[in-house]
């Protein structure tokens, strides 16, 4: 025989209710006549609640108490044959009339003991519970409704009252013994103390009331139906990629729903420990899901945590003082008294130089705690061998629980490089001795990016998702974002990686949406609803959204977004960068970036701003991280110069072929802006800190290629003019170079820590001879590749690669 349990969410509708039905069916049918324990409708024992604190202030509750009565009666007149409603309206009317008169008496006594609470309380599962059983009666004729108050016999402990175990038992089987043909719909949550007087079994205590049912009746399985699909690795409201667990053992589940996982009452697991009954959580609207099962010997899994729960809104007190070192009786006299004045504390923990306890409660104890606290140690509190306590609130418990943990290393190292790496503040940590679990203290605010961003780094095989906040929609903004939809199903299934482009800004316009915009219709998106640009706005709303594993790629080629570098930084947000301006002006600046990404543990990666997508950045920092020393560096890095000398051959004039450049795109609109050399330098610079030399624009020794005159002309046609007239001191060098078999090429180098740009003569034994297109092109000299330099060549330029180049960036983020 099993107990099915449904909570508020599956009798809360007349869908859910009818889903319940179809269910009880099912279960009759195949192992026989279970034993259905109902809790109230979903957020009436919250309504019935506020209507008990709105009495007892004088308020009034007569459309409160209206609406209840309206929710139930929709119910019947929609599941329940005309024939067979007046009866059961009649019994509903007396039961609320019963809860008109309480709380009128709690009105006019302006009190609300935690007895009369606990009544009032009542009638919301005897009314769900009395209206199912009747509606379930019409197709059955053995249906019976049990108020679980005659039944489970408890302390007077009102609002959490203990169950008598021994003698509920005896209770619950002999009525069973005397009901065994009939179908019992039970009442969950509620029971009464030796006088008869209702008590509750705490909130969520429905669940308590199937397990004691199925402890006494020894059945074969307690199922707990609700509106998710089993115990999931997370609250899946918070945690999207949150998924069921197939199994997991009484202590894990006990563990998680300690620490908010709602989805089941903690003391649940007790009885059904103690008989070793399986526990299944099941979806009342997904019935054809198996559901998780909590349950004695589970099945050893490969998951190192099976889930992160979390509670929400708790308040610390930290208690520090010389009074408390080598004081045996100290904390058990604070803890004896935390318990006698009935202030459940959630986590304790405890320095090791025992000169502080640090421990959370609920954030409503945490006045009455002050007082009680002060007022037993009030003598060590004058003679200064304690300070005042201090109170925290604001504050949220993140636990990650698991077995497993107890085998797997590192596990604590991950959780907190995860939160790290997020910018969240750990306030106070508590392993239990168990090892099932491992709490944080962290700000509320961070709760949600806390739990999100745990779940990424521990569930490595589902999908990361990376939040990307993109500026700049130019060429390679608007590529990458092509790049970007074509490629996600991709790096979904074989990368485990998920790019939500979170926010997209430009110079005009900016939009954010947390869920991730639809990057087929970006641009109609940004133009209609985004708002007006702002640089300082967009960084802002990024830090507000506090979403976890951000990046903000700069797609711009503009000074503006650099100066909000280190604040992003700060903000524990990675940048991925084609903007060649932060890293190119001063090396302070420079240093101050790469410190800063590293103190806030997130990445900086600027593949892009050397050779497009070519590896070259990348290919450097491995090399020195490997322990190779660059001994020298050659490259040409510019796409305009390289397509120049390579296609400076034959008949053709330098101007011309300085035109062709133009023509085909390749050069700035000034083509000086090329052949001057400084984007060049700027490349050089970057590649010449990266391999450790802190250089400065003016360090970089530039040979201009250009004659004097082209250089002073005032326009671009001038200097066209200018070249024309010129050309016969290119015409010189290329002759020169051909009689000597060399070809000329201009390169940069950087040996003993001293970089120059100069035109050079290369014979066919250099690697930069044969080039061909605007190809770029590096070689680096080291330790390791001393006799036959390591070379990197391709196409340095390009919207396609270099988009291709920050996508690949974006991707790395957090990989390390
Ligand atoms: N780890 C978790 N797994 C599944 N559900 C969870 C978890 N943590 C929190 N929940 C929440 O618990 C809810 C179910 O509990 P509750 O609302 O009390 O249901 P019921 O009304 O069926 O008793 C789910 O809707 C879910 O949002
Ligand atoms: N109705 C009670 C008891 C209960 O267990 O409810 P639910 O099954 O909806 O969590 C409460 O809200 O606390």
């Amino acid at each position: 025989m099993k107990i099915l349990k449904f909570g508020g969410t599956s009798v809360g509708s007349v869908e859910s209710i009818s889903k319940l039905l179809q269910i009880v069916e099912r279960e009759d049918q195949s192992t026989g006549n279970p034993v259905i324990v109902l809790s109230a409708m979903s957020g009436v024992t919250n309504l019935l609640s506020a209507m008990a604190d709105k009495a007892s202030q004088g308020g009034t509750f007569q459309d409160e108490l209206k609406q209840l009565e309206e929710r139930h009666f929709d119910v019947i007149k929609e599941l329940l044959a005309v024939s067979r409603q007046n009866p059961v309206f009649t019994q509903l009317r007396i039961l609320f009339n019963e809860i008109e008169d309480l709380l009128q008496g709690v009105s006019m006594l302006r009190e609300l003991t935690p007895r009369t609470r606990d009544l009032v309380l009542s009638y919301g599962e005897r009314c769900s519970t009395f209206m199912i059983s009747k509606i379930a009666g019409q197709e059955k004729d053995n249906t019976i409704f049990v108020n679980a108050a005659d039944l489970v016999k408890t302390d007077s402990s009102f609002g959490q009252a203990k169950v008598n175990m021994e003698l509920t038992e005896i209770l619950i089987r002999d009525y069973y013994e005397k009901n065994k043909s009939k179908m019992l719909f039970v009442t969950g949550f509620i029971a009464s103390n030796d006088e008869g007087r209702i008590t509750t079994l705490g909130r969520g205590g429905s669940d308590y009331t199937a397990a004691i049912f199925g402890s006494a009746l020894n059945a074969s399985e307690i199922e707990i139906w609700t509106d998710v699909n089993g115990m999931m690795t997370a609250d899946p409201r918070m945690v999207k990629k949150a998924f069921s667990l197939p199994e997991l053992s009484y202590t894990e589940a006990m563990e998680l729903s300690f620490f908010g996982a709602k989805v089941i009452y903690p003391p649940t697991m007790i009885p059904a420990f103690m008989k070793k009954i399986p526990i299944v959580i099941r979806n009342t609207f997904e019935p054809d899901f198996i559901g998780s099962v909590i349950k004695h010997n589970c099945d050893s899994s490969d998951l190192a945590i099976k889930g992160i729960s979390s509670i929400n809104d708790i308040s610390i007190i930290n208690i520090e003082g010389s009074g408390m070192v080598g004081k045996a009786g100290f904390s058990g006299r604070l803890f004896s008294l935390l318990a006698r004045e009935q202030i459940n504390v959630i986590l304790i923990t405890q320095s090791s130089s025992e000169h502080s306890i640090t421990f959370a409660i609920h954030p409503t104890d945490a006045a009455k705690a002050q007082r009680v606290i002060e007022h037993e140690f009030e003598l060590e509190l004058l003679a200064k061998k304690l300070e005042a306590p201090i109170f925290e609130k604001g504050l949220a418990v993140l636990a990650i629980v698991g077995e497993n943990m107890k085998q797997t290393p590192g596990i604590s190292g991950k959780l907190f490089h995860a939160l790290g790496r997020n910018g969240i503040n750990v306030r106070a940590i508590a392993q239990g001795s168990s090892e099932y679990n491992i709490s944080v203290i962290i700000s509320h605010d961070d709760l949600n990016k806390g739990l999100n961003a745990v779940h990424d780094a521990f569930f490595v095989d589902l999908n990361k998702t990376l939040n990307l906040f993109c500026l700049g929609t130019g060429n390679i903004g608007k590529t990458l974002f092509r790049q970007v939809q074509e490629h996600r199903q991709f790096l979904q299934e074989h990368n485990g990686i998920q790019i939500r482009v979170v926010g997209i800004g430009n110079t005009r316009k900016m939009y954010f949406d947390p869920d991730g915009i639809d990057l087929e219709n970006w641009e109609t998106t940004l133009d209609s609803a985004g708002q007006t640009a702002d640089l300082s706005a967009f960084v802002e709303k990024m830090k507000n959204l506090n979403l976890p594993n951000c990046v903000f790629a700069d797609n711009t080629a503009s000074l503006k977004p650099i100066e909000f570098y280190h604040e992003i930084f700060s903000s524990n947000i990675s940048i991925v960068t084609c903007n060649k301006i932060g890293n190119s002006s001063s090396y302070s600046q420079y240093k101050l970036f790469k410190d800063t990404a590293r103190t806030h543990g997130v990445d900086y990666f600027y593949e892009t701003n050397v050779g497009a997508g070519l590896p070259i950045v990348r290919t450097l920092k491995d090399l020195m991280v490997s322990g190779d020393r660059v001994l020298s560096i050659e490259a040409i890095l510019s796409g305009t110069i390289s397509y120049i000398f390579n296609n400076y051959k034959g008949d053709v004039t330098f101007h011309d072929i300085v035109k062709q450049a133009q023509e085909k795109g390749y050069t700035e609109p000034d083509p000086r802006d090329d052949l001057k050399g400084t984007d060049f330098m700027r490349k050089m610079l970057i590649l010449a800190r990266d391999a450790g030399y802190p250089l400065e624009a003016e360090d970089v020794h530039i040979e201009s290629m250009l004659p004097q005159s082209c250089i002073d002309a005032q326009s671009v046609d001038e200097f066209y003019a200018e070249l024309k007239k010129e050309g016969a001191f290119f015409e010189n060098l290329k002759k020169q170079a051909q009689a000597e078999r060399k070809v000329l090429r201009y390169i940069a180098k950087l040996e003993d820590g001293k970089a120059t740009i100069n035109l050079q003569m290369v014979d066919d034994t250099h690697p930069f001879y044969a080039l061909s297109g605007s190809d770029n092109i590096i070689s680096f000299t080291t330790d390791r590749y001393k006799e036959r330099p390591m070379v990197v060549k391709g196409p340095g330029a390009g919207a396609d690669v270099t988009a291709a180049g920050v996508f690949a960036d974006i991707v790395n983020v957090g990989a390390q």
